[in-house]
């Protein structure tokens, strides 16, 4: 990190009013004054400062130089007398006043690593920035502080037009930056909109209208409107100042990169020459490269470091070179955050795999995430747990919008709930207090168990990430284990005392499970035949029906006589709820003073 960036003042803007919609600054002295109580000083005879209403240029007028003074000056007009003593930490940061009071209501007294290390870059030298930083540790105030920041020294005067856009994977997660960037702006008159698939285009063209200066999108529903015309999109690269690629590695995956290939081209081929505009690319296995059996690399596109970053920077466009910041690369670095304590229970077949998350579940309380690799897993686990009373919460690409935004913020919600998901819940999501996550399907590459383990152990708070793991499953636990320089996971001692016992229940449930679905199947298969029929104006002919020598009077006895079997073992208690784990689990809590030494120490060591 450049050290110059340290010392520089902190900026405060606190003579203004809100009219309109606007900030409007007062004409009052205004005088600057170190946050560092033991500097400082009885104030200097005072300039008098105006922060005029600055009418944006055409953009193309605008050269990268005359706004970085521009920009300089403001910063070094603009100060105050409040004291923020407890925001000292962010001193050097380039961060005004008003997002600092917005910091300062959410808890945020101190930088994160990876925000020390991209902030002052972005704000006062205006570089792109490509940041690797671990799960939870705060990417997303490092691409927000910067836009926002600039938002305020342009006194939000972009003449309606766009100013920043951020591209993302999924809805929930557009959804919570929004959210992010919201809790730390409300001081400041701030017009931001989500923009994403499953709710009513017609809502969001009306959102449009409102002409946010950020949104916040996922790239298909964006790429629908920008076709139909919208006004606020259409031509938006002429002025855009600010794109965010969060998730980018995933983003420019083929799933994705469609959509966002061609935002990409419409932005480029609006750029009015010499158009200042900053690009921040993010995520947290930005740099992961897959080592493991040559043709498993190649499958996965795994190269080098430097190979993979210039494929995003190729893939995104983004011609001027970048600060690149990772705090994840280096020998013996780990890509996860450090209270994050990983493990392993080994399976011996699936039904194992069902006894041992029934014995996690019961003996440990608080809120758990397990993860699957299909929607199939998830309606077979999903009628399991709850035949066994730990019913679930469920998230998958399946599920109506709203429904499954209820569900989210249902377990953000709930002490003690269990969410059922696949990896659409992966990337991103900052649900507080997840204490456990569950690989109950090994995933499918590394960067994916990545993820889905973060979303424990955020923002320097503990927690576990469990891998349940059969013979079947080694091909690519090894592989996962091989990108992460891992030689092993942990063992999770779990407690199995009950084993016997639990058997007998999930296997029960398993039981009703197999023949309630093989029923519900027949009848859905049935009912096309028939419809299929009728619509066609023919007699079904009898062969033509599936019978699974079902007798639906027999069926039903006997899903009444298992269950009320089940009932009656469940009323017994399993084990006692503990929220106490083994002694592998304790782990110290993160100094972040530390962590950004240490970070610019392998900094300055990659240099
Ligand atoms: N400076 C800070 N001080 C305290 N908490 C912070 C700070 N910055 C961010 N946080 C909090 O840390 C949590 C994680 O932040 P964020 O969601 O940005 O992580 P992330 O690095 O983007 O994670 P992921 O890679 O999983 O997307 C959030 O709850 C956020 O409010």
């Amino acid at each position: 990190m450049d050290d110059e960036a340290i010392g520089f003042g902190i900026e405060e803007i606190t003579n203004y009013k809100i009219v309109n919609g606007k900030i409007v600054f007062g004409k009052d002295d205004v005088k600057r004054v170190s946050l560092n109580p033991k500097k400082e000083k009885v104030s200097k005879p005072k300039k008098k400062t105006s922060v005029k209403k600055r009418k944006v240029k055409e953009e193309d007028e605008v050269d990268e130089e005359t706004l970085k003074s521009q920009k300089k000056q403001k910063m070094a007009e603009i100060s105050s007398d409040i004291s923020l003593d407890d925001m000292i930490a962010w001193k050097g940061m380039h961060i005004p006043h008003l997002l600092l009071m917005g910091l300062q209501k959410n808890g945020m007294t101190s930088p994160t690593p990876i925000q020390s290390l991209t902030l002052p870059s972005a704000i006062r030298d205006h570089l792109n920035i490509l940041g690797a930083a671990p799960t939870g540790s705060g990417k997303t105030l490092a691409f927000s502080l910067p836009i926002l920041t600039s938002l305020i020294l342009d006194n939000f005067d972009c003449q309606d037009n766009l100013y920043a856009l951020i591209i993302t994977p999924t809805r929930e997660l557009a959804k919570q930056i929004t959210q992010h960037i919201e809790n730390v702006s409300n001081h400041i008159p701030l017009k931001i909109s989500t923009i994403v698939g499953g709710l009513a285009p017609q809502k969001q063209e009306r959102e449009l209208k409102k002409k946010p200066h950020i949104i916040v999108a996922t790239p298909g529903r964006l790429w629908d409107l920008w076709k139909t015309g919208s006004e606020h999109l259409t031509n938006c690269g002429k002025h855009l100042r600010y794109l965010v690629v969060d998730e980018a590695d995933r983003m420019i995956e083929a799933a994705h990169f469609d959509d966002l290939n061609k935002i990409l081209d419409q932005l480029a081929a609006d750029q009015a020459q010499g158009n200042f505009r900053q690009t921040f690319v993010y995520s947290a296995t930005l740099t992961v490269v897959h080592k493991g059996p040559q043709r498993y690399v190649k499958k996965k596109g795994g190269r080098t470091v430097d190979g993979k970053i210039q494929e995003i920077l190729d893939r995104l466009n983004i011609k001027k070179k970048p600060k690149i910041v990772d705090l994840t690369a280096g020998e013996k670095e780990e890509i996860k955050p450090e209270n994050l304590l990983e493990a392993k229970i080994y399976c011996s077949s699936l039904e194992d795999k069902d006894v041992a998350l029934f014995v996690f579940l019961q003996s440990y309380a608080g809120r758990s995430l397990i993860f699957v690799n299909s929607k199939d897993a998830v309606r077979r686990l999903r009628s399991i747990l709850d035949l066994l009373k730990c019913p679930p919460l469920l998230l998958h690409a399946d599920m109506h919008q709203r429904q499954r935004l209820k569900h989210l913020e249902k377990f953000s919600s709930t002490e003690n709930a269990i969410l059922l998901a696949t990896d659409v819940a992966a990337r991103g999501l900052d649900i507080e207090n997840v204490q456990h996550v569950i690989h109950y399907n090994v995933p499918r590459t590394a960067e994916t168990y990545i993820h889905r383990s973060g979303r424990t152990a955020r923002a320097n708070k503990s927690g576990i990430s469990i891998l349940l793991v059969t013979h079947d499953d080694m091909r690519k636990y090894k592989n996962i284990l091989m990108t992460l320089k891992k030689d092993d996971l942990n063992d999770f001692p779990l407690d199995l005392g009950h084993l016997k016992v639990a058997k007998e229940r999930v296997n029960l449930a398993r039981q009703i499970d197999v023949e309630q679905h093989r029923v519900r199947k027949t009848n859905v298969t049935n009912r096309w035949f028939e419809q299929a029929a009728e619509e066609a104006g023919i007699i079904l002919d009898e062969r033509q029906i599936v019978d699974e020598g079902i007798d639906a009077a027999d069926f039903k006895r006997r899903n009444q006589y298992l269950k009320k079997e089940l009932n009656e073992l469940l009323k017994q208690p399993l084990t006692r709820i503990s929220t106490k784990y083994p002694d592998l689990i304790v782990k110290k809590q993160n100094d972040t003073d530390n962590a950004v030494k240490l970070a610019k120490e392998r900094a300055i060591k990659k240099k």
